[in-house]
């Protein structure tokens, strides 16, 4: 089955050779030709070998046929890079150039400069004047110049330049893989929680995407109707019934269903994951005569209400949510989706920010409680050990549904630590050790009335994470928070006390911030003080500083942070706009104003 088959082309990166246009008996030009040339075929090779779409493939990367020394070679450069599908372009030189004739001056590219860190010819000096004429005429470019002076014959690129087109092409990607895709909304608003009032105009104006609206009495048709492929749907009940093991059922025996309703739980809640996938991605395979409902809705990331009405009568979504957004199914590894629960929208998007920068799948949380060490203490004896008690305490991240089994952290690395990894690494080896990890327990009927079950686990490894939440604020826009940090691992029986004091049959991950001693970061608890919403996405690996470099292309400021500063990449021009990095970042945001406002 064509699974996360979207319509459109992944981005493609043109990098453009600018040279010195000036030939004559001391061949200026001539001389510079192979040196330029060589460069746009490193960068090309860089990011050929180490970028790649959310779907596993390398990244595209095309070249100027020509090197690009006047206005009608930047114009052939143009026209052949429109036809190829170009999102993003890197410009290349160890020369000086003339700015404003080389210059890529579409508006609708994301641009990085990279001047050769050499002295025979003045790459920098051009990088400088270009990227002074992509400030005043308002198309903001990324500025790469390596530290240390080259060899004017070197052909390696050095390891902060790579950094930074690295970090440069894994955003510009990110940012222009959103472009033309839909957000599912299936249902609506959830619980009043304002994340589920979707913003069609944020979707359109800062990601280039479009709101798709389907009402949940959809899934109900497509049951009743047979609006489904009968074989992938056998497949997976099959895989579900051998892979998925039923947990216990906390529920009073007055209200606790008997086995032949759990039966049938199962085949409603496996049959609509497959709706759900078809109604993101369309299905070939759907019953004859159902061609429109075949094409699906194009969407990059979804939201299901759940939780109210839907879940009040019909079992919940949590068994669809929590497998989509993991990184298998029964189709082996793939592409993880984006299926945000409670229809928050801005943390499925934060969610899809980060699945696309890193190709791992991603948690979606509360953010439910912080656990001071005093008060651990108190409740379980427990003396804070390690990242927790550096950070003055933890987060306990939970919520039904929509946190993928690859955050269990029963996949490990060749150290034996936990890790996530990107789709397509994980063996089945991984898959079968994520769902042994995981049970699936009654759905509590307090919050469930139709029943159905929710996936449990605990993540049982100290991994690097990073967890967002993008907000949008009247008056100001979006804004994003980030807080890398780290999971942490209690005794069994600490974290079961803390645990049960909660919701005991939903997915629980304990998080200790990086704190840094002051402001939002003071402590654990200033960062879940200071956060904006009761939701937070979250992913595998320290992550914030692809995200700083997103966020500024996407011109979305980012409020809180911590992230070092020296990390920080963002557009030259934002300089501009003063010395504090925080402050820049609003103003410029501000001045440029959304990537796709008409
Ligand atoms: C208690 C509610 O039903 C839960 O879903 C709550 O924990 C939330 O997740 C609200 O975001
Ligand atoms: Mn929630």
């Amino acid at each position: 089955m064509a699974e996360n088959r979207l319509i459109g082309d992944y981005p493609v990166i043109g990098i453009r050779p600018t040279i010195d246009g000036r030939r004559g008996p001391l061949k200026v030009r001539e001389s510079l030709e192979e040196q330029t040339m060589n460069m746009a075929k490193s960068a090309a090779e860089l990011f050929r070998q180490n970028l790649k779409y959310s779907n596993g493939e390398p990244v595209k990367v095309v070249i100027a046929d020509t090197t690009i020394g006047r206005v009608a070679e930047t114009a052939a450069c143009a026209d052949k890079f429109r036809k190829e599908g170009v999102d993003i372009t890197l410009t290349v030189t160890p020369c000086w150039c003339y700015g404003s004739e080389t210059m890529d001056m579409d508006k609708h590219t994301i641009k990085g400069v990279w001047g050769f860190n050499g002295t025979e010819r003045p790459g920098a000096v051009y990088l400088a004047a270009v990227l002074a004429a992509h400030a005043q005429k308002g198309l903001p470019a990324f500025g790469i110049y390596g530290r240390d002076v080259q060899e004017a014959d070197a052909t390696e690129i050095p390891e902060d330049v790579k950094v930074k087109l690295l970090r440069f092409g894994r955003a510009a990607v990110a940012a222009a893989t959103m472009r033309g895709k839909s957000y599912l909304q299936v249902g609506s608003v959830t619980m009043g929680i304002a994340g589920s009032i979707i913003d069609s105009a944020f979707m359109e104006e800062y990601l280039g995407m479009r709101v798709e609206s389907v009402d949940e009495v959809e899934i109900i048709r497509r049951m009743t109707e047979g609006i489904y492929d009968e074989k992938e749907y056998e497949k997976a009940l099959s895989w579900t019934k051998s892979h998925c093991k039923e947990g216990w059922d906390k529920n009073p025996d007055f209200v606790k269903r008997n086995d032949e309703q759990k039966d049938r739980d199962w085949k409603f809640v496996v049959k609509m994951m497959c709706i759900l996938k078809d109604l993101m991605n369309g299905n070939p395979n759907l019953p004859e005569g159902r061609e429109e409902e075949a094409v699906g809705h194009n969407a990059i990331a979804a939201g299901f209400q759940g939780q109210r009405q839907w879940t009040d009568f019909y079992p919940n979504g949590d068994f669809a949510e929590a497998l989509m957004n993991s990184s298998f199914d029964w189709n082996g590894a793939r592409e993880p989706y984006i299926l945000a629960t409670e229809n928050d929208t801005l943390n499925g998007i934060g969610m899809l920010f980060m699945k696309l920068l890193t190709g791992r799948a991603q948690i979606f949380a509360d953010v439910r409680t912080y656990w001071s060490p005093e008060a651990v203490k108190k409740a379980t004896g427990y003396e804070l050990e390690g990242v927790a008690k550096e950070a003055g305490g933890f987060l306990h991240l939970i919520n039904s549904g929509a946190a993928c089994l690859d955050a269990s952290g029963a996949v490990k690395d060749e150290n034996g630590n936990g890790v996530m990894k990107p789709f397509w690494e994980m063996t089945q080896e991984d898959q079968e050790a994520c769902l042994e990890a995981t049970e699936w327990c009654e759905a509590d009927n307090g919050y469930f009335r139709g029943g159905g079950f929710s996936s449990r686990y605990l993540t049982k490894a100290t991994m690097p994470a990073t967890m967002i939440r993008l907000n949008l604020v009247k008056g100001l826009g979006p804004v994003l928070q980030i807080c890398e940090g780290y999971t942490v691992e209690l005794p069994d029986e600490v974290s079961d006390k803390l645990w049960k004091r909660t919701d005991y049959t939903w997915p629980c991950t304990w998080f200790a911030p990086r704190t840094t001693g002051e402001g939002a970061f003071k402590t654990a608890y200033d960062v879940m003080n200071n956060w904006g919403a009761n939701h937070g996405a979250i992913s595998y690996g320290h992550i914030g500083a692809d995200l700083i470099t997103l966020a500024s292309i996407l011109r979305i400021p980012v409020c809180m942070h911590n992230v070092p500063e020296e990390d920080i990449f963002r557009p030259a021009a934002w300089n501009a706009f003063g010395m504090d990095k925080e402050g820049q970042d609003f103003r410029a945001c501000a001045a440029y104003g959304p990537l796709y406002k008409l």
